[in-house]
């Protein structure tokens, strides 16, 4: 029996921060493969269970992504949910993060965390002076610092196979790409699609981020116009879930490639891009460069074997999108399968 699609957590503590007072949720999805690692996400949730939600649904895909990417680490997930309304000023941000290492401490390192959305490195270093069971230090402190550039690099490597499986041809240059979302990742990204000759349109919801649309050479559109607009491609990099059934049924790309977590709103948005013909790359596969950065060079990885490892996501992308072909399944499907191998397997030896 697959060891996935379940939400059976090994773990799961949800505690208000005695600092704080702000609901902190981790989630340990898995340790089979070995320690879990997952960012903290810092977000405005509209209760406290919503938060709890997120940090399972998101724990659970940290073990797919951990296990596809071939990474000796299990799944896991915080959450700090932050009420609508609340400001989060320095004095609060500090005490809810030293409220989030004592809680990672008490699992006594079955759980890593890190950087994730709404919290950044610098903030890592907070959380460090109540457990070392954190990654993503920057480097000025001997950390093996932010991972959106892994992140990218593994994206970029995911374009070609993409491509060509859309298309029969992986080239850049000349393909037309719709960019949605310019941050950490997104903007790198960008800049990278760019200099492989991309016709690049993109969007951001800050509209500040029209200054690199200039830069490269870019169009820019309304964030609301990033589903409607013809492409060859689309890039989700902002949140998740904006990939919904209506979307999806007037999407006007071929193909699908981006480091959003969870862009599909619905799972059977997968079958629904697939009766389109639409190629979707499966977020968890292609946006794992980020904890293969980590992962890596926290256990003293050399920088050309991170590189390897990143480039190995295109290789890992061809073979999902190549399994689903022939299996006649959706690549969402074929990918769960690869990551449930490795910890069925895993299971086996531990059994
Ligand atoms: N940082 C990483 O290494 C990493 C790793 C894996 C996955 N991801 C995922 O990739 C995505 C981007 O991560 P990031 O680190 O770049 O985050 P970020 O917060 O730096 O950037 C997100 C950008 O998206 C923009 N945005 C938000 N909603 C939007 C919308 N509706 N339309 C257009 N733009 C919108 C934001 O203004 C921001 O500029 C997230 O889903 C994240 O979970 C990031």
């Amino acid at each position: 029996m697959s060891a996935i699609p379940d939400l059976g957590h090994e773990h799961v503590v949800t505690a208000s921060g005695s600092r704080s007072g702000l609901p902190i949720t981790v989630a340990l999805h898995s340790s089979v493969l070995g320690p879990a690692l997952g960012g903290c996400r810092m977000w405005t949730y509209p209760t406290w269970a919503d938060g709890q939600a997120d940090a399972l649904r998101l724990s659970a895909a940290m073990t797919l992504k951990n296990s596809a990417a071939g990474l000796d680490a299990g799944g896991g997930k915080a959450v700090i949910a932050v009420p609508m309304g609340t400001v989060l000023g320095a004095d609060l941000r500090r005490a809810a993060l030293l409220d989030l290492g004592d809680l990672v401490e008490t699992l006594g390192g079955r759980y890593r965390t890190a950087e994730d959305v709404g919290t950044t490195e610098r903030d890592m270093v907070v959380v460090r002076e109540r457990t070392r069971h954190v990654v993503g230090l920057p480097a000025e402190v001997g950390g093996v610092g932010e991972p959106a550039v892994g992140t990218a690099l593994g994206v970029l490597a995911a374009v070609a196979p993409t491509l060509e499986e859309a298309f029969g041809d992986g080239g850049i240059a000349g393909r037309s790409f719709v960019v949605s979302g310019l941050g950490q990742v997104g903007g790198r990204l960008a800049r990278m699609l760019a200099e492989a000759g991309a016709d690049l349109v993109v969007t951001d919801v800050v509209p500040s981020k029209r200054a690199l649309a200039d830069e490269l050479g870019a169009r820019w559109i309304a964030p609301e116009e990033a589903l409607v607009t013809p492409a060859d491609v689309l890039v989700p990099a902002g949140l998740g879930g904006v990939l919904t059934a209506s979307a999806i049924r007037s999407l006007p790309v071929r193909a699908v490639v981006g480091p959003a977590n969870n862009p599909l709103d619905e799972r059977a948005g997968a079958v629904q891009l697939a009766e389109r013909g639409i190629v979707y790359a499966p977020d968890f596969v292609v946006n794992a460069g980020g904890v293969i950065h980590l992962t890596l060079l926290a256990d003293g990885a050399s920088a050309s074997e991170v590189e390897a490892r990143l480039l190995g996501i295109g290789d890992t992308t061809r073979r999902v999108l190549a399994s689903a072909r022939e299996r006649g399944t959706t690549p969402l499907e074929a990918a769960e399968a690869l990551a449930a191998e490795r910890i069925d397997a895993a299971r086996l030896v531990h059994a």
